[in-house]
């Protein structure tokens, strides 16, 4: 997803909006006071580590919990207290829920049976939701006698049947395997084109938030961590625990000396991308590991670039990627990654290397 889609969802017309909600459990706090506006129309991902309150903030939107603190607002209707049959929004489950005594239809048919609608209605809209899922024909087959799979279809489809103006889906591939659970997120992908509806995406797996999502809440022990754009998080990460939680980062420990310079604590000064960060600031600088370009150690920096040089310890060939490590003379262990070559040489253990980066490529980190 691109930056340009998600300037395109509108700000002021907030699906959902958090302000100052907090969840405590007796004495433990769950969620710290937390602001979130959900753009109507966007594929938002709630990222985080097991514990960081990425299921805890689902319950507060869906109303199985009641906040400590604040205010959620439905477009611009107070819900903070409403009940869940109240909020018109659809769930998916990680483990399907789905009533194993009925079939496939009845399943779907529940929540427009509640809703009281004209069976002819019924019979239409449960067919249809099952045709966009890819389910046609299962109407008589019973949970049981499902793949883990065509259950979830199951899930998914009785979550549309009903047209919810907002979908939350808590880690709803999580039991499934990696081939199945790659296919399914393109599906997802494909039905919230499709549908235009507003998703509230609970995951632990970065890979899958960074290829879903129009932007990611990534999350950390109760709170929010850093709230943009899958590249945004990747390239321009806030701090520390973004950096490392999404995809890899080479960090070195240094502190500040110049408007645009860094000099590590183990020694070498660096050029730096220019921020307004006091002289004499600890800090970290972050480089990926495929901004670090290798070559032969006879050669020299291009201009404006910085250098390493070191001798590689450790390949591993990850598929279209080689992950290589490179110690330096004072011990510091940093990895590059280059695309792969078969039969390439010159990147086994013991080689002596050039590593260079371009400074608009590596971030400053100052927590
Ligand atoms: N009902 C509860 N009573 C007490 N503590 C709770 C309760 N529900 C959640 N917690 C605690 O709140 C914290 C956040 O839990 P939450 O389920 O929101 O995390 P999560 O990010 O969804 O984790 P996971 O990925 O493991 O599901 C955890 O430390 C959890 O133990």
């Amino acid at each position: 997803m691109t930056r340009d889609r998600v300037n395109q969802l509108q700000d002021d017309e907030a699906a959902i909006t958090l302000e100052n909600v907090s969840m405590n459990f007796g004495t433990f706090t769950a969620l710290r006071p937390t602001d979130l506006k959900v753009k109507s129309g966007e594929f938002l991902t709630l990222l985080g580590p097991s514990g960081s309150g990425k299921s805890t903030l689902l319950n507060l939107i869906a109303g199985s919990l009641a906040p400590t603190t604040g205010r959620i607002l439905l477009g611009g209707r107070d819900i903070t207290f409403a009940p869940p049959r109240e909020r018109g929004i659809g769930m998916v489950f990680q483990n399907y829920a789905l009533m194993p005594h009925m079939s496939v239809f009845e399943n779907v048919a529940y929540p427009l049976r509640i809703r009281r609608e004209p069976k002819d209605v019924i019979g239409k809209k449960v067919h249809d939701a099952l045709a966009r899922v890819g389910l046609e024909g299962f109407d008589e087959r019973k949970p049981k006698q499902m793949s883990g799979g065509q259950q979830q279809r199951v899930g998914i489809a009785r979550c549309i049947v009903y047209s919810p103006s907002i979908i939350m889906m808590d880690e709803p591939l999580g039991a499934l395997d990696k081939n199945l659970r790659e296919q399914m997120q393109d599906e997802i992908k494909r039905l919230h084109t499709d549908l235009g509806t507003t998703f509230i995406y609970v995951t632990h797996d970065q890979e899958e938030a960074l290829n879903m999502s129009d932007r990611i809440c990534l999350m950390n022990v109760g709170g929010i961590s850093q709230l943009g754009t899958p590249d945004e998080l990747y390239f321009e990460p806030r701090n520390r625990f973004v950096a490392e939680f999404i995809g890899e980062s080479n960090l070195i420990s240094g502190r500040i000396t110049g408007r645009d310079r860094f000099l590590a604590n183990i020694g070498g000064e660096y050029a730096v991308p220019s921020r307004e960060i006091a002289v004499g600031q600890e800090c970290r600088l972050m480089i990926r590991p495929e901004r670090l370009m290798m070559s032969s150690p006879e050669n020299e920096p291009a201009a404006g670039r910085n250098s390493l040089r070191g001798r590689i310890i450790d390949t591993s060939f990850i598929g279209g990627m080689t992950r290589i490590q490179v110690e330096m003379a004072d011990g510091m262990v940093v990895t590059s990654k280059a695309i792969s070559e078969h039969g390439r040489a010159g990147v086994q253990a013991g080689t002596e290397v050039l590593l260079e980066w371009d400074p608009v490529n590596s971030v400053v980190l100052t927590d």
